[in-house]
């Protein structure tokens, strides 16, 4: 921004924070103003990112700009301050129901290529690539992360403790992972010792060499990797852990993040389903790659492709792939009323969230009819696996932690610049023959890394700038001061990377006053293992991890201590001087929107985007010496731990309070917080009306949120919802809605 206007950019996404935000952010206008900061809206749904890709396509009116891109570049400049909400990292069945939404709504774009052969389609295809997948966060997040559950949180969960599943020790559960031929097994890894061009090759034992990537700028003192996953040794692990999982009995479940893996995972996820149906897929391979289907997008996509075939040949197939399943271990549910397994699509299980749910629920997962069971979670890449079996381990002997009395791990994220595997899909391939894959330097033809692949295995490189390292390892040092927590570097030093890195945090350290504080490095199992003997005591720890990790442990901990990862307190100072506050660590909850057009109760909790605002707007008071800004800040916090005392965060149950209600009891505590603060006499004044107006008709403002429950209601689309409609429904109080409006 180069104005000097104080402004936050608020980001208007999917899914449940979008209705929120048709709630919130009227409120948040009407109290911003009085420190005069505007609150922009950003579109970066991923339907306003596909309309902002096919220009062309579109009629004047219909063309939208491409605001990621902008927001992208904004990153770079110190005055930006960016609230950041979950938004879809769409796996293809998500961008192609979108696609569709967007079509039938009058704009003009191409169909997806399912099964792109000429150099058009291919060119569509990587356009709309760019929708697919982890594509938002990787742009914006040019800081590292500092994810935290802030201490009215936590307390708050102390005195109402979710439930937790019982763990036994006789419990079944277990995490399964490949110990060779895996990503682990083979990584080399090396610092540079000056900028360099390299490309990435393919030396194919024909004698072809195939160029996969001819300029790739590194620069100097960055890591890079080189790794690659057998397939061979996949399909084989699968085999063998199929087996095993249909001896003992136990659920199978698959745990990948093809959202964000977008390139690796969705490979590693479409071998499990060919090996649970290989008897099919053996008979009927060919034809299935004659209809293009791709089981990497799981197989509802092949269920959707045989849908329109002759009912013999349908039946023969469905007759096939059932009794493929009688040799099989039962898959367990996403969505048992509907039949949905585990293999539906490889979005619907994320393995941030669902090993904690799983791990939460003392080790269960759904089976088909609708009951609980242990299971085997399979994780095939062991880098970050076995953490989770370690603390399974410690469940199993201890018993599920208690939320009553478990410290609290907050985390300090490497995630800068897109570090590490995250920032690695346009560097992964699925080799096409065997060969050597190579890392060469252009200029001189050095051979930089090197390893044996064959056809079919994912090799990949990853990045790691030494500027992230440097700014995580300040940030690690002065969350420990500030925090009076100990810290630990989750790295393990038998990992080429890890051992890379261990050597900068080491030399990072010194450039900073360590004195007093208590920070380790560890290697990942005896991280979680220290780091779980303390939370068992309600001692607090500091992780200081990866990106990877970073992932995981910030939904793990959270889930486990807050249950939900959408009440942490989600912070990147952007490297450039600027802040981007994300709101929560989790997603954007499908399941909150069903219900919404369902009952019209929307029970997702905006207390993440509740702390997001309140760090926002206290950075731009800081800034700019904006001293209401500042007030409207500290305010905003007491008025957030008031909602949490006085109960009034949004119920699951549909009648009671939910989301729009929550939004009621907080602008209600913030006019009060705000009208009895004696530091800004105007503001004070300003906000007792205010307050005075909304204490007058609580009653009815309430009743008018809770009598329009009950019954289904449309927002005019799921993709891209009609502004006024879901307005409509999002702000159903007449009473509420005039007082908020009200320009004074
Ligand atoms: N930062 C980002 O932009 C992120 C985006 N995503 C995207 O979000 C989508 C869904 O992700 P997924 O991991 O399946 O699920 P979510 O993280 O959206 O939700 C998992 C469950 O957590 C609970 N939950 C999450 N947020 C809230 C909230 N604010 N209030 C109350 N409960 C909450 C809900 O439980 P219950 O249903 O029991 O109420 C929900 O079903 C995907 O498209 C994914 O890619 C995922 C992670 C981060
Ligand atoms: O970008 C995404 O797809 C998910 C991000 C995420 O899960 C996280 O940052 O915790
Ligand atoms: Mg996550």
């Amino acid at each position: 921004m180069s104005d000097n206007k104080q402004k936050i950019i608020y980001t208007h996404t999917d899914e449940a924070p979008l209705l929120a935000t048709a709630s919130l952010l009227p409120i948040i206008r009407k109290f911003t103003a009085a420190a005069d900061i505007e609150v922009a809206l950003s579109d970066i749904s991923v339907a306003a990112r596909v309309l902002a890709e096919f220009p062309e396509y579109l009629s004047q009116d219909q063309q939208v700009p491409d605001n990621l891109a902008e927001l992208g570049r904004l990153t770079q400049e110190s005055s930006t301050n960016i609230i950041k909400l979950p938004n879809i990292s769409a796996s293809v069945g998500q961008l192609k129901a979108c696609i569709k939404e967007l079509q039938q709504k009058g704009f003009a774009i191409p169909n997806f290529p399912d099964d792109p052969k000429t150099d058009e389609e291919k060119a569509l295809r990587n356009r709309y690539g760019k929708s697919l997948g982890s594509s938002v966060n990787p742009v914006l997040r040019e800081g590292n992360s500092d994810r935290r559950a802030p201490n009215a949180v936590k307390n708050f969960a102390r005195k109402h403790p979710h439930s937790m599943g019982e763990w036994k020790q006789w419990s079944r559960t277990h995490v399964s992972h490949m110990h060779k031929g895996d990503f682990y097994d083979g990584e080399q890894s090396i610092t540079l010792d000056q900028a360099r061009t390299v490309r990435m090759e393919l030396l194919g034992d024909n004698g072809n060499t195939t160029v996969l990537k001819s300029e790739l700028f590194l620069q100097d003192k960055e890591v890079i990797d080189l790794m690659f996953m057998s397939k061979k040794a996949l399909c084989d692990f699968y085999e063998e852990e199929m087996e095993d999982c249909r001896e003992s009995g136990v659920l199978f479940s698959l745990h990948v993040k093809a959202t964000m893996m977008k390139v690796s995972h969705p490979i590693v996820f479409g071998h499990a389903v060919k090996i649970y149906y290989k008897d099919a897929f053996e008979k009927h391979g060919a034809f299935f790659d004659e209809l293009g289907i791709n089981v990497n997008n799981g197989m509802a996509s092949l269920y959707e492709k045989i849908a329109d075939l002759p009912a013999s040949k349908r039946e023969e197939i469905e007759r096939d792939l059932h009794a493929c399943q009688e040799n099989r271990p039962r898959l367990a549910m996403v969505d048992s009323a509907k039949g949905i397994t585990n293999f539906h699509s490889p979005s619907d299980v994320i393995v941030d969230a669902s090993m904690p749910a799983m791990i939460r629920s003392g080790g269960k997962m759904w089976g088909a009819d609708g009951k609980n069971y242990d299971c085997k979670a399979v994780m095939p890449e062991s880098t970050f696996a076995r953490i989770y079996q370690e603390m399974i381990n410690f469940c199993k002997w201890h018993g599920n932690f208690d939320p009553m009395t478990m410290g609290t791990v907050p985390n300090v994220g490497l995630m800068a610049q897109k570090a590490e595997e995250y920032g690695s899909h346009d560097k992964t391939f699925e080799s096409s023959d065997a060969g050597i894959a190579r890392v060469v330097d252009v200029k001189s033809g050095e051979v930089l890394l090197e390893q044996r692949v064959e056809k079919g295995d994912i090799w990949r490189i990853c990045q790691t700038k030494d500027l992230p390292i440097q700014d995580w390892v300040k940030l690690a040092v002065n969350r420990a001061r500030d925090a009076k927590t100990p810290v630990v570097f989750w790295l393990d030093p038998y990992r080429p990377h890890e051992n890379e890195l261990i050597k900068k945090v080491r030399s990072y350290l010194k450039d900073h006053d360590t004195s007093g504080l208590d920070i380790q490095i560890m290697s990942q199992v005896r991280a979680m293992r220290y780091t779980l003997e303390r939370v068992a005591r309600g001692l607090d720890t500091i992780s200081a991890t990866g990106n990877i990790l970073r992932d995981y442990l910030t939904d793990l901990f959270p889930i486990l201590e807050l249950g939900t990862s959408a009440k942490m307190l989600s912070v990147v100072p952007l490297m450039k001087g600027g802040g981007l506050f994300e709101t929560g660590a989790g997603g954007s909850a499908p399941k909150h929107v069903q219900q919404l057009l369902e009952e019209n109760h929307l029970r997702w909790d905006s207390l993440g985007e509740f702390l997001a605002l309140a760090v926002s707007i206290k950075d731009l008071g800081q800034k700019h010496n904006n001293t209401k800004a500042k007030i409207l800040a500290q305010t905003l916090d007491t008025a957030t731990e008031r909602l949490l005392d006085n109960d009034k965060s949004p119920s699951r149950k549909v009648g009671e309070i939910d989301n729009r209600g929550s939004h009621f009891y907080l602008s209600l505590f913030w006019a009060d917080e705000l009208a009895k603060q004696v530091e800004d006499a105007d503001l004070a004044a300003h906000f007792k009306l205010l307050h005075t107006q909304l204490s007058d008709n609580e009653h009815i403002i309430m009743q008018e949120l809770n009598d329009v429950q009950g019954k289904s209601v449309d927002v005019g689309g799921y993709f891209l919802v009609d502004p006024e409609l879901c307005s409509k429904i999002m702000r159903p109080s007449g009473i509420f809605n005039s007082i908020i409006d009200k320009t004074s």
